[in-house]
């Protein structure tokens, strides 16, 4: 569906892009993760076929974006939220791009309403909040209602409930069989959201993977009737334990199963007993110092 091939971005000499690869698949929202000035947004504006890449390739479904018979049929897009005719209706703005798509006028009232804007739509768009453009801008990538959604930094000033909105459209989207690409910088916004985390940092692409195996589990924290006997009984059984706050304890290397089982073998009655995860920030960080 997309299929991103050593792209190559150079502005002045500079590499702003550099060698990046990945293939997007149906049924998955991929997050597009990095600090600002990674090169999010010059990707992605390479896939629209807004920026030509100085090398390399990005194809949706096998062609150039701009090859595309009717490629906002193929790929929606928000790419610049702020590039609207400020003094066109919310709804005239939408039916100049249903027309362009060969969209029935009657979808702009529908997208409208989607992104729960109906009551504005006749409103000139000067008057918007950042919150009402960005739902503006994803009502348009909607219109033709594409498979395939590429929004860049979609929670951008969005309000909490406004995220949640869009978290659960993205997410039905992809349920539906649609291939979704969104970018952020910040992490708690699409750790919850994405299947998969494609991080950026300094126009490379620096990791690669699933969420759960990114941030990987730094150990187990538990707690227990008697934390002083199981402490005992996990370092007799050759995990180091550390006391943590209020009594958990906290058993570096171990799963849970580990400390189920000594816990088990002992007798030793928990009260509570999870995964600790590294942070999200931690491993972004880590991964993009360099
Ligand atoms: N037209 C341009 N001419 C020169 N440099 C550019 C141009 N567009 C982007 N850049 C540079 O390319 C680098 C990557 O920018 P880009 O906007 O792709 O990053 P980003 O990851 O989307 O960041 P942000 O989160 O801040 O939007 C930046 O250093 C930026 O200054």
């Amino acid at each position: 569906m997309i299929t991103v091939s050593g792209l190559t971005k150079q502005y002045g000499g500079r590499t702003v892009v550099d060698d990046v690869s990945f293939a997007l698949e149906p049924g998955t929202v991929t997050g597009f993760l990095g600090p600002n000035g990674a090169g999010k947004t010059t990707t992605m504006r390479m896939l629209a076929g807004l920026v030509p890449p100085t090398s390399g390739s990005a194809l949706v479904d096998g062609r150039p974006y701009a090859a595309l018979p009717n490629p906002g049929a193929v790929m929606g897009t928000l790419l610049d939220a702020a590039a609207v005719h400020p003094g066109r209706t919310g709804r005239t703005h939408l039916r100049l791009i249903a027309d362009a798509l060969g969209v029935p006028a009657a979808r702009v009232d529908e997208v409208l309403e989607l992104v729960d804007l109906t009551s504005a739509g006749h409103r000139r768009i000067k008057g918007y909040s950042l919150g009402m453009r960005q739902r503006l801008g994803i009502a348009a990538a909607l219109l033709a209602d594409p498979p395939v959604l590429v929004f860049d930094e979609p929670a951008n000033g969005l309000d909490p409930e406004g995220i949640r909105w869009m978290r659960s459209l993205l997410r039905d989207h992809a349920a539906r069989g649609g291939t979704v690409l969104l970018s952020s910088h910040l992490l708690g916004e699409v750790e919850h959201t994405v299947d998969r985390l494609l991080v950026i940092g300094g126009g490379r692409i620096v990791a690669d993977g699933p969420v759960a195996s990114l941030l990987g589990t730094d150990g187990v924290s538990v707690r227990a009737a008697d934390a002083g006997a199981l402490a005992g009984a996990l370092s007799a059984a050759g995990f180091a334990v550390a006391h943590g706050a209020d009594g958990a304890l906290v058993v570096s290397g171990a799963s849970p199963a580990d400390v189920g089982a000594v816990a088990a073998a002992g007798g030793h009655a928990l009260t509570d007993l999870r995964p600790l995860q590294r942070g999200l920030e931690d491993v972004f960080f880590s991964l993009t110092a360099a």
